[in-house]
C-alpha cells in the first residue's frame, strides 16, 4: 500500500494556487475538470516529489473546487499538512511579505505554522538541524494557539 494524496476543498482556485504554488512552492502536476460533476481537481506536488508524480507514486495535495458555492465548516478533526523546507526563515518572510499571517513564528529555526486561504493549517519544518535564532522572528509572538 502507498500513501497517495490528501484532498482539501477550496473556495478560490486562484487564491489557493497563489498560496500553495507561488508562495509555498508546490507545483501543479495534473488538473481534471468535470462538467458533469461541476468540479475541478488540481493535484500539487512538492518540487522534490514532482518527478515521481508522473508515475503517480508521489505524495500529492488534491485541491477540489466545486463550481457551485458550498460552505465548508467544522473539520476540527483535520490537523495540518506538513512540509520539510530548505529555509524556514526565508519562506516565512516570503509569506509575511505577501500578506500571509505567520500563526506560529519560526523563532526556534525549526517549526512554523501558516494557514491557507481556506484555513488549512500548514506546518513548515526546517530540513536538517534548526537554524540559529534570527531577529525579528526570535521575538515574535504567536498569532495562533501554539
Ligand atoms: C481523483 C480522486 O483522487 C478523487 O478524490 S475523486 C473523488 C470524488 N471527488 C469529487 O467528486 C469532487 C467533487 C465533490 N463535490 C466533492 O466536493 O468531493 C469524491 O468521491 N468525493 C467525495 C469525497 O468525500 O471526497
Ligand atoms: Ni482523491
Amino acid at each position: 500500500m502507498q500513501y497517495l494524496h490528501t484532498m482539501v476543498r477550496v473556495k478560490d482556485i486562484d487564491a489557493s494556487l497563489r498560496f500553495y504554488c507561488d508562495l509555498l512552492g508546490l507545483k501543479e502536476v495534473r488538473r481534471k475538470e468535470s462538467e458533469k460533476g461541476r468540479f475541478t481537481l488540481i493535484f500539487l506536488a512538492a518540487p522534490d516529489d514532482e518527478e515521481r508524480s508522473a508515475q503517480l507514486t508521489a505524495p500529492e495535495l488534491e485541491l477540489t473546487y466545486n463550481w457551485d458555492p458550498e460552505e465548508y465548516t467544522g473539520g476540527r478533526n483535520f490537523g495540518h499538512l506538513a512540509y520539510r523546507v530548505d529555509d524556514i526563515y526565508a519562506l516565512c518572510q516570503k509569506f509575511q511579505d505577501n500578506g500571509v499571517t505567520i500563526n506560529r513564528p519560526p523563532r526556534d529555526g525549526h517549526m512554523a505554522f501558516v494557514k491557507s486561504p481556506d484555513g488549512i493549517s500548514i506546518e513548515l519544518l526546517q530540513k536538517g538541524d534548526a537554524l540559529p535564532p534570527q531577529e525579528p522572528w526570535a521575538s515574535m509572538e504567536n498569532s495562533g494557539s501554539w
